[in-house]
């Protein structure tokens, strides 16, 4: 049975060990179970699946789903944190905590993350890796964008992240949140908001509005993209000055790479209009023009 996560006993919890929630590390813990439990549903999990879990906290997502979960990978950046939730998690021989920062950089996880990761699909049989956590803020962007460039695809990711982001997650051309994210995880995946989040739901209460993400990967889109990297470095290279003409970005993204005859023939032959935007530009498009521009300029990198 899982503990109430309410307000009073995180406060006292985090009283107890000394603990006052630091903003620094998106601290925002959900004292809603309804929505711990909304989160760990939407994932679908069943006994296949890893779950990696960035941002453990005090154990109550990690709680839920290691019942119904092959294996649950969780990772707490704060010491402090990860000793309250190891209590709590004692129990369950399919956890594994970590005591480290997710990330190694923007663009890469820590070496330990993936270790356990690989060994936990391994030892899985016909495993799936879901990410589902309540993500830490201020690197939910490059958690969901690197796991889509790491060496294990995931299945699907189910996180709480800021609305504003899963509103650039799930957008559509010429929209406002239409962006470099909204064409790399629609490329690979369909994207759904499943709920929306007053910051009442969460202790202490952020100052924006929060959002339950579902990303699955669909492997035929996937497939579809011969060079991911490549993809992806192109389309935030492009979307840098989104709303400028598509040429004036390409040119000057490209400017050691190709000649202005060069890309005036590939924009002619993609048939786009001289006063074409990049925000206009829909997915399908964008993977065909980067493919052209691949076969020209191989080398390229941002
Ligand atoms: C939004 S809280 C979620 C906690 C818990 N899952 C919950 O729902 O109550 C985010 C957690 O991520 C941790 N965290 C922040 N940055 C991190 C990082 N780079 N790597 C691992 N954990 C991190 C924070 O210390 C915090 O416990």
């Amino acid at each position: 049975m899982a503990e109430r996560q309410t307000k009073s006993y995180l406060m006292h919890k985090l009283r107890e060990i000394g603990v006052e929630p630091n903003s620094r590390h998106g601290q925002n813990f959900l004292i809603d179970l309804n929505l711990v439990e909304l989160i760990a549903r939407s994932a679908d999990l069943g006994p296949r699946d890893v779950v990696l879990e960035i941002g453990t906290g005090t154990g109550s997502l990690t709680e839920l789903m290691a019942p119904q979960a092959s294996h649950v990978i969780t990772v707490e950046i704060d010491a402090n944190l990860y000793e309250l939730a190891s209590e709590r998690l004692l129990r369950f021989d399919n956890v594994t905590q970590l005591q480290v920062d997710a990330l190694r950089n923007k663009g890469s996880f820590a070496p330990e993350v993936l270790e356990a990761v690989g060994d936990a699909l391994r030892g899985t049989p016909d495993s799936r890796l879901k990410l589902v956590a309540n993500l830490p803020y201020n690197v939910a962007t490059p958690i969901l964008s690197n796991l889509l460039l790491c060496d294990y695809t995931p299945h699907s990711m189910v996180a709480t992240i800021q609305k504003e982001l899963a509103d650039r997650i799930v957008a559509e051309p010429w929209s406002k949140d239409y962006g470099a994210l909204s064409i790399w995880m629609q490329s690979q995946a369909t994207t759904e908001i499943v709920r929306v989040m007053s910051p009442k739901v969460f202790w202490p209460a952020p100052k924006v509005e929060s959002a339950i993400v579902k990303i699955v990967v669909d492997p035929e889109r996937r497939a579809a993209i011969p060079d991911l990297k490549y993809f992806q470095q192109i389309v935030r290279a492009l979307f840098l000055h989104r709303r400028k003409f598509l040429r004036a970005n390409v040119t000057s993204a490209m400017k050691r790479h190709l000649t202005k005859e060069q890309v005036d023939a590939v924009l002619d032959e993609m048939e786009f209009a001289d006063d074409a935007r990049t925000e206009q530009i829909d997915i399908a498009t964008m993977q065909t023009f980067t493919e052209k521009l691949r076969q020209l300029a191989p080398d390229w990198t941002l």
